[in-house]
């Protein structure tokens, strides 16, 4: 069999497939060559610090340049060693093998059996590619989304990276590297390269090692690897720490230079409350359970035995070794244990904390959380400890039950942290609905409440600005400030953890002292180069659940999402090629035809029997929009009890079926109610905006009944910067698999009744009024919500630097390039520290 020719056909297909569409425009390919630049400047890209690196393809296509993401391993030691991958030595390719240049794989000898399994690894950058077809991919899919980050999650081929950190978080759920390289070797339809080996390897020849737990109100330094402990008692500042002591409960052995040796923690008789099996059974259900075929059967097998979380069988795993230290030493041996490459992964063993009270608080018998809300706790306690981490769930997907679940698990005092005054209040709301917590046990800690609970343990909720906050405290909040320091905290809820900047984060981590942390968030995008921070703030993302998936099986709202584009009239347009940038703003925004398009769409979807959400971030024209077509209209102005009463009547009044909200109601806004969005104006390039958005619809009351769609229109006026914008946005989206259509006309718009702006008359005196307006006018509303944090942290708009068109990965032929789940700031690449994990660790920036 010609091998080169034979068995990689598909990998061939791919790269030619992927070069056909590089050159489906053949200028645009030359284009590109020279540096084609958009002709917008963005804002978002200049503070996500989004810049390409390229490399030239070899062979004979030089007019092709491919641009490549930075690999997000940034200053890593372990960054993938493409120098060492030599494919000559493999094999020769074939003839036309030159024409693909570094993108011909064809060197890469298939198994046999390629056609059952379902991954393929890059070797030249980590990346995975996963046919989502193919009948094992649910199950690679739970895997892969363990060891690596989710990039592109489309229909048919889905796209991972593997980066240090997803590494680190594979072993922070209890993943060996043995079992990462063996399962991508089952899975994978060539023999997982030399190099990448040596990148997990490397990657995870140290993280999660060394752990610290608190027992008994004592801590000790743990590892399953006695011989790890004992360098790190050979270090000269940890060695001198370690203290002698009985071990907790007298059932370990003491074993040589002061190690004790006993039974691994495993999940034992913890059951996460709410569960209908106990443990991690629904999940693996859920993953897919065929029962009858051997096949299925086996790779179920080898997942459970792998991902999954029941070790008993293994011996290494059955014993850890520890030390004890002191409290006061804790500091200086996780900042040694950094310092030499041993992060030190905190545990909360609360089940034997005698110390802090036990809160009397479980979930209610009627609340049944759903598979994968079991599946992303299970990940947190998988061996009956809590881990620190970041759990990712769509937005309207129920992560306020996620967090309340833990917090029935641990029992322990617990702080929520929210962005908003409005969250804190659903917060304390949502306990009550679905948990036996007694309300006297609830304190709300914002400007308006300062209450403490009056038990030994109870539930706090406030805003991150209220616990952050150092300057001008009232004497009342000073107070409750001491209160939240001066004791010990089982657990920290974290909310929206995606938007708050990292310097806040750390004053309230270090303010607060918890045992155990969990952030939760819908879209880990962060418009500027803080995600890193989290994994060490917090800890490193524990789970990330699928959307289409969660869709898929009705837990949220299938969406039909749609980009409708409306011709600017010659009058607005004419005045939009001179205008400032500002006032171009206020002219497409306000440009009649869009006013058209969302006139004839209210109307089509009231007539549906829809209720609609029209989002404007810009105040004038929302007032003008709602006025103009008769409709409430709430924004940051509209006092509390109006915003109420409008809320009230959208969702009972049957006359009542279209809102206006600004981006006050982005987030935090709880809206069953709601089937169909109507974006007018936005954001500029926000991402993590469009999906907050969207989530308004995701959690549609109406989302089960047969044939039900929500939709999701955002009008965009043609020819305009707002274009640009809108694909910006659209990205984190497209890579969760939604597929945007193209609206160019509304069928039947010009004929309906009271069409506005229809005579060239009253377009002219739009214009004069838009005209008039000063530019203060085209700002968009300072939200009192989360929004805050970004701008302050100088997310989106500080400098500008000018957009890239980008080609080359599978995510931006499926038109998603500009969005990572992580993303970093090129400077950064350039460090050429040691290791990124560990030089990145907040203690180096506490100095
Ligand atoms: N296990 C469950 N059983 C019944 N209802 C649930 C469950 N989990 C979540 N829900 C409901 O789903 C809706 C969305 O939940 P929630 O507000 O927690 O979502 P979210 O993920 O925080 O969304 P967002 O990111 O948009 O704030 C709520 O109405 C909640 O009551």
């Amino acid at each position: 069999m010609s091998s080169a020719a034979t068995y990689s056909r598909p990998v061939r297909q791919a790269a030619k497939r992927s070069r056909e569409l590089i050159m489906d425009d053949d200028d645009e390919a030359r284009l590109s060559q020279d540096e084609y630049s958009d002709e917008y400047n963005s804002s978002e890209s200049a503070a996500t610090g989004d810049e390409d690196e390229e490399y030239t393809g070899r062979g004979s296509l030089p007019l092709v340049r491919l641009r490549v993401k930075p690999s997000p391993p940034q200053k890593p030691t372990a960054a993938l060693n493409t120098s060492s991958f030599d494919p000559s030595g493999v094999m020769k390719g074939d003839g036309i093998s030159r024409v693909f240049g570094r993108a011909d794989f064809s060197y890469l000898m298939l198994k046999p059996d390629h056609a059952s399994r379902p991954l393929w690894i890059n070797p030249l950058d980590g990346r995975i590619i996963l046919e989502s077809y193919s009948p094992l991919a649910e199950q690679a899919q739970d895997f892969l989304v363990t060891i690596a980050e989710p990039v592109s999650r489309p229909s048919h081929i889905h796209e991972y990276k593997l980066t240090p950190y997803s590494l680190y978080a594979a072993v922070s759920v209890g993943l060996e590297t043995n079992d990462i390289i063996s399962v991508l070797n089952r899975l994978s339809k060539v023999a997982v390269p030399q190099n990448i080996i040596d990148f997990i390897n490397s990657c995870t020849v140290s993280y999660g090692k060394v752990k610290l737990v608190l027992k008994h109100n004592r801590y000790f330094v743990e590892s399953p690897h006695a011989d790890t402990l004992q360098m790190l008692l050979k270090d000269s500042e940890i060695g001198p720490l370690r203290i002698e002591g009985d071990d907790y409960n007298g059932t370990s052995t003491t074993i040589v230079e002061g190690l004790v040796r006993e039974k691994a923690p495993s999940m034992g008789e913890l059951t996460i409350p709410g569960t209908s099996k106990g443990n991690n059974s629904a999940a693996i259900a859920e993953s897919g359970n065929t029962g009858g075929d051997p096949h299925q059967q086996s790779v179920e097998d080898l997942f459970t035995s792998v991902v999954g979380l029941d070790r008993e069988d293994d011996d290494d795993m059955d014993a850890v070794h520890s030390f004890e230290i002191a409290s006061e030493s804790v500091e200086t041996v996780k900042k040694r244990c950094q310092e030499i490459d041993y992060p030190v992964l905190e545990e909360y063993d609360f089940r034997n904390d005698a110390r802090n009270p036990n809160l009397d608080i479980d979930l209610k018998p009627s609340t049944q959380i759903r598979p994968y809300q079991e599946k992303s706790l299970s990940k947190m306690f998988g061996n009956g400890r809590a881990r620190s981490g970041i759990i990712v769930l769509p937005c309207g997907a129920g992560k306020t039950l996620v967090g309340i679940t833990a917090a029935c698990t641990i029992k322990k005092s617990v702080i929520v942290l929210c962005t908003s005054s409005v969250s804190v209040m659903q917060w304390r709301q949502q306990f009550l609905q679905w948990c036996t917590i007694q309300p006297e046990n609830i304190a709300v800690f914002t400007s308006e409440n300062k209450e403490k609970f009056r038990n030994e343990s109870g539930l706090v909720v406030s805003t991150y600005s209220m616990v952050a906050n150092t300057r001008n405290r009232s004497h009342e909040s000073q107070k409750m400030m001491d209160f939240l320091t001066s004791r010990e905290w089982g657990f920290v809820i974290l909310d929206e953890v995606h938007v708050v900047p990292a310097a806040m984060f750390r004053r309230v981590v270090t303010t607060i002292a918890a045992h155990a942390k969990l952030g939760l968030t819908a879209t880990l995008v962060r418009e500027d180069d803080k995600i890193d921070d989290l994994n060490f703030l917090i800890g490193p993302k524990l789970y990330e659940a699928n959307w289409m998936d969660l869709a898929n099986k009705g837990h949220i709202a299938n969406v039909q999402c749609a980009e409708v584009w409306c011709p600017m009239t010659t009058e607005f347009y004419n005045e939009y090629l001179h205008e400032t940038p500002r006032k171009r703003r206020l002219l497409y925004i306000m440009n009649p035809k869009k006013f058209q398009a969302c006139q004839f769409l209210i109307n089509y979807h009231e007539k549906r029997g829809d209720k609609i959400i029209v989002f404007s971030d810009n105040v004038y024209a929302l007032q003008a929009y709602a006025q103009k077509l008769k409709k409430f209209f709430i924004y940051g102005g509209t006092p509390q009890g109006e915003r109420m009463n409008i809320l009230q009547n959208f969702q009972l009044n049957p006359e009542v079926n279209t809102i206006f909200l600004s981006k006050v109601g982005d987030t935090s806004i709880d809206l069953p109610e709601a089937t169909c969005l109507i974006q007018i104006s936005s954001h500029y390039g926000s991402r993590r905006q469009e999906a907050q958005r969207l989530g308004r619809i995701l959690r549609a009351k109406r989302r089960n009944d047969e044939g039900f769609n929500a939709f999701f229109y955002s009008l965009v006026s043609k020819d305009t910067q707002e274009m640009y914008y809108s694909t910006k946005r659209q990205a984190f989206l497209v890579d969760q698999g939604y597929a945007f259509k193209v609206i160019t006309h509304l069928q039947g718009m010009e004929n309906l009744p009271d069409l506005a702006y229809a005579t060239v008359a009253e377009r002219r005196e739009l214009l004069q009024s838009v005209l008039l307006q000063n530019e203060e006018a085209a700002g968009i509303e300072n939200g009192d919500d989360a929004d805050n944090f970004v701008g302050r942290d100088g997310g989106y708009v500080k400098s500008v630097k000018r957009a890239k068109r980008t080609m080359g990965s599978l995510s931006s032929l499926a038109g998603g390039d500009d969005m990572a789940y992580v993303e970093y700031n090129k400077s950064k690449n350039k460090e050429k520290t040691r290791n990124p994990l560990i030089k990145k660790l907040y203690y180096s920036k506490k100095k």
